[in-house]
């Protein structure tokens, strides 16, 4: 393939030597360049990959995109100057794999909570009426039937266009995709041609990326920026952001909401621990779904399968038949009546959610929450969420999420910052993840909840750079002798 064939759509506002160049492959670490490929320099959150360009030529690289053109080069070695590289880079990879978004309807959703869930319900959606589609989520990726291992929320712009040239040659009429906030900003869906667009919510969360909530707010409203006309925009008019994800879009804007008038509708008729009875689209649906965060996703599920073309007659059986995604809101009961639920949630509206729901439909036994927060993640919310699991809880136990880099006591200090004071006798704090859970169970009696929250589907737990076996479902089950 020529560089000049990977640039379409780019404007390039410099280019030194032969775009008609061949390029054997695309790479944006340095590292793994070969001999004929282009060499793609990012500035990243660590270092700037614009260091890299003479690793890169040395490699092998002909072809170096970049935002500032080095000094000195060799000859032969062709130089493209752009304004931003890693918007660049989606557009290159997308033309890389033949444009495959352009082959299938695609479907991205973003938002704080919500984007697993209701990407993963989508692509069930599709499956039970029948089409092939793919799936890229926190949880797992599919192409079609076939699992692939995710390490991202949403992948690099080179394995998302990898990722659906497959699912486009393994017949996929539909793609649904979780575009985080981190992806939005580092255009790692540039290029992609997206027939819809979800907004789900958006609280506190990844501040120490964005910064600022409202950069924050920018990066999700970026997505719905860069929209075509084609596409549709949906978003939650009930949070207090949603509208502004439509200001600037050029999609066609549609609404949902569980409070007020919208383009789609839903109303929560009953609630229990494992189902829900719902008013969707003005009918009664019985869904397998506990928490009112989650007739927001179903009611987001049913709204843009209605604007992807599936007929309400259809869709509503389908939507009685849709299980919760792994590690959402999973119950574990004991042999004794104690019920553990293991949620992945990590942040303190997700937190309050959760809690609130389980509040609202225990009988009278207590609440004990285990609960810990990411290390290298956001700092600034470790204290909200040990406030709202006090607030919300008989008792807690604040525990270690994934460290990662950070020392898990640290981590556990700035949660207690949250702790009220008048709940500081409720609240114990145990390192040792496994232990934490171990003393929550024998502390509860039967009828008693134990939420465990943060990991969800997490089979890991990373520790100063290794990442160890660890299962919350796994722990709880064998300490219930199950
Ligand atoms: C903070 C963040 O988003 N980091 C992502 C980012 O890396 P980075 O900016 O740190 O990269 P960097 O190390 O500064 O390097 C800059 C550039 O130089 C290049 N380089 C670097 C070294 C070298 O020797 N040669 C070289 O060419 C790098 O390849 C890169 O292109 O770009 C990388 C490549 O795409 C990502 O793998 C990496 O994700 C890291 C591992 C990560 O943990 N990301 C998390 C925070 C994340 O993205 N999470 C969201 C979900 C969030 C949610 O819950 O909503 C996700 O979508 O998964
Ligand atoms: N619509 C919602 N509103 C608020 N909280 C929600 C919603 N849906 C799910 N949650 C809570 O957030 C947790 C994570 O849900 P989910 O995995 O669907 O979100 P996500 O946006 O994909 O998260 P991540 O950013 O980690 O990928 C759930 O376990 C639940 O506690
Ligand atoms: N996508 C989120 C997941 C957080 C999950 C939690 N278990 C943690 O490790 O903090 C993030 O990367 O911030
Ligand atoms: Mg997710």
């Amino acid at each position: 393939m020529k560089l000049r064939d990977l640039l379409e759509g780019i404007a390039c506002e410099i280019v030194q030597g032969d775009s008609g160049v061949e390029i054997h492959a695309i790479h944006f670490d340095s590292r793994k360049v070969g001999k004929g490929d282009v060499f793609v320099a990012q500035r990243g959150v660590s270092v700037d990959g614009h260091a890299f360009i003479g690793k890169a030529v040395a490699l092998g690289a002909v072809g170096v995109i970049c935002e500032d053109v080095p000094e000195s080069l060799p000859d032969g070695v062709t130089v493209v100057k752009v304004a931003n590289s890693s918007d660049a880079l989606g557009w290159m990879a997308s033309a890389y794999y033949g444009h495959p978004s352009r082959e299938m309807k695609l479907v991205g959703v973003t938002g704080t909570n919500g984007k697993t869930t209701t990407a993963t319900l989508l692509y069930e959606v599709a499956r039970l009426a029948g089409k092939q589609a793919g799936l890229l989520s926190t949880v797992c990726n599919y192409v079609g039937d076939e699992k692939v291992h995710a390490t991202h929320t949403t992948p690099d712009a080179l394995e998302i266009n990898s990722l659906m040239r497959r699912m486009v040659d393994e017949g996929c009429e539909y793609c649904f995709m979780e575009v985080s906030s981190h992806a939005a900003d580092q255009r790692r869906v540039s290029g992609l041609d997206f027939d819809g667009a979800i907004f789900s919510n958006i609280t506190h969360d990844h501040l120490d990326y964005h910064k600022t909530f409202r950069a924050y707010i920018e990066a999700k409203k970026g997505f719905f920026d860069r929209l075509s006309a084609k596409a549709f925009a949906l978003t939650n008019a009930d949070d207090k952001n949603g509208m502004v994800m439509l200001q600037n879009t050029k999609a066609r804007k549609y609404t949902y909401s569980c409070k007020r008038m919208a383009d789609f509708n839903c109303k929560i008729l009953e609630r229990h621990l494992d189902s829900m009875l719902l008013l969707l689209d003005g009918s009664e649906v019985w869904t397998k779904f506990t928490g009112d965060f989650n007739a927001y996703n179903l009611l987001a599920v049913y709204s843009a399968a209605r604007l992807l073309g599936f007929e309400k007659e259809e869709l509503l059986p389908v939507m009685s038949m849709l299980v919760p995604v792994s590690g959402r809101f999973e119950t574990i009961l004991s042999r004794d009546g104690i019920m553990a639920i293991v949620d992945y949630a990590h942040t303190p509206d997700a937190l309050e959610n959760v809690l609130s729901t389980i509040s609202g439909l225990k009988k009278d036994g207590k609440v004990i929450t285990v609960v810990g927060a990411g290390g290298d993640r956001d700092r600034t919310k470790r204290p909200e969420m040990a406030e709202v699991a006090c607030r919300l809880s008989d008792r807690v136990v604040l525990t270690s999420d994934n460290p990662r880099s950070e020392e898990p006591a640290a981590i556990i200090e700035d949660m207690r910052a949250g702790v009220p004071e008048d709940a500081c006798d409720r609240v114990l704090a145990i390192t040792d993840r496994k232990e934490a859970i171990r003393t929550a169970l024998m502390l509860a009696k039967p009828d008693d909840i134990v939420l465990v929250a943060g990991k969800g589907h997490e089979d890991y737990q990373e520790i100063k750079g290794v990442k160890h076996h660890f299962d919350d479902k796994e722990i709880i089950k064998e300490i219930f002798k199950l």
